[in-house]
């Protein structure tokens, strides 16, 4: 008898999906209104493997009671959404699809601090309004000419980098594990502290994940450190930031406009100051939505799933330790 898989609230259409009837039997749950933990239970509980998003969370209480799961595939990057060590012990493997997205939020990024540098945020409304190219703070700044910096130049910063270096901008670059080493390249240059590249830059834009050193690393001491009229650009992470202080960056200044995809709380709650900020170019975490890196999310689970059940390499093992020890 195949064992059955649960595709939950997939991201793509069923076809995306299709290379797993070869193995399973391949059941999609797809919820119309908010997901009944219950559901999420018998599911669990009845399914060899599953495959989710970020979109549902999986309790330790949900791995201990689901005795015949083995395998959660998730879609995308590391789950914030599963103990992984706890599934482990549970012996269920956790994998996910690292860098599937890297390229993707590299582009949105690019074309965020175009926006900001364009200011968007006001250009956008005016033709719908009836109005044209009146007033002087319609008046944006060229890539070219700007001194853009990045802050963490992991997979993404990297990408970033490699996309703006084409614009003819100069670049600055802070990343702690860089610190004292000199790009070979010519095409930029590594700064050793905030506290020198942040005077400096037209433009920001955050690049880190969130740990003990990083979480609302971004304060109104280093806004305050920005350069006159420069604009910020979050696609990292909400928790990076002190949203508060952003938002009295945008208002007193010292920045002309910021755009940010992602938020402490998403979505962000009525009460969040950066919702009262016009100047605020603000998406719904939507950075690495398209098809094409949605698809790569999806196949890269598919194939975990099939890896595992022909028990090959899986792609993507986030508790490889733990599972071998349990073996
Ligand atoms: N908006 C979206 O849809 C997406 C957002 N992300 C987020 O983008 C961020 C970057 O992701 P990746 O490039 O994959 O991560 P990564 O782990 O490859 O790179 C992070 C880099 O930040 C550096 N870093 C660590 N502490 C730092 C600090 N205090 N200051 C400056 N740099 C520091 C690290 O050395 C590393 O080079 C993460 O926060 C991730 O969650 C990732 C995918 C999609
Ligand atoms: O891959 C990431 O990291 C992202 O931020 C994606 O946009 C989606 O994240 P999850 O919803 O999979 O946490």
């Amino acid at each position: 008898m195949k064992p059955l898989v649960t595709v939950i609230e997939p991201e793509g259409p069923q076809e995306w999906f299709a290379a797993l009837n070869e193995i399973a039997e391949v059941k999609f749950f797809s919820p119309r209104g908010p997901v009944r933990a219950a559901e999420i239970d018998g599911i669990l509980a009845g399914s060899a493997a599953v495959v989710i998003t970020s979109a549902t969370a999986v309790s330790n209480d949900q791995l201990l009671a689901a005795t015949g799961l083995k395998l959660i595939a998730k879609c995308g990057g590391p789950p914030s959404n599963i103990d992984v060590e706890y599934a482990a012990r549970c012996g269920v493997a956790v994998s996910c699809v690292p860098g599937a997205n890297t390229t993707t939020i590299a582009e949105y990024t690019v074309m965020l601090i175009i926006a900001a540098l364009r200011r968007f945020d006001l250009q956008l409304p005016v033709v719908r309004r009836g109005g044209w190219r009146s007033s002087d703070s319609l008046l944006g700044h060229d890539l070219r000419d700007a001194t853009v910096g990045i802050v963490g130049l992991g997979a993404i910063g990297r990408e970033v980098l490699d996309r703006l270096v084409p614009f003819g901008c100069r670049l600055l670059v802070y990343s702690p594990h860089a610190r004292g080493r000199r790009p070979d390249d010519g095409r930029f240059s590594f700064v050793e502290t905030l506290e020198e590249m942040l005077p400096q830059c037209d433009a920001v834009t955050l690049h880190c994940r969130v740990n003990e050193t990083t979480r609302g690393f971004f304060d109104e001491r280093l806004f305050k450190m920005m350069k006159a009229g420069s604009v910020f650009v979050n696609t990292a992470r909400g928790a990076l930031v002190d949203e508060r202080a952003l938002a009295r960056a945008l208002e007193n200044g010292p920045l002309s406009a910021a755009a940010v995809d992602v938020f402490q709380i998403e979505p962000p709650q009525s009460q969040n100051p950066l919702l009262r900020c016009g100047s605020a170019l603000l998406t719904p975490h939507s950075a690495g939505w398209t098809v094409e890196a949605l698809r790569r999310e999806c196949g890269g689970a598919v194939d975990s799933v099939l890896a595992f059940f022909a028990d090959k390499t899986i792609p993507g093992l986030l508790n490889e330790d733990y599972i071998r020890h349990l073996r």
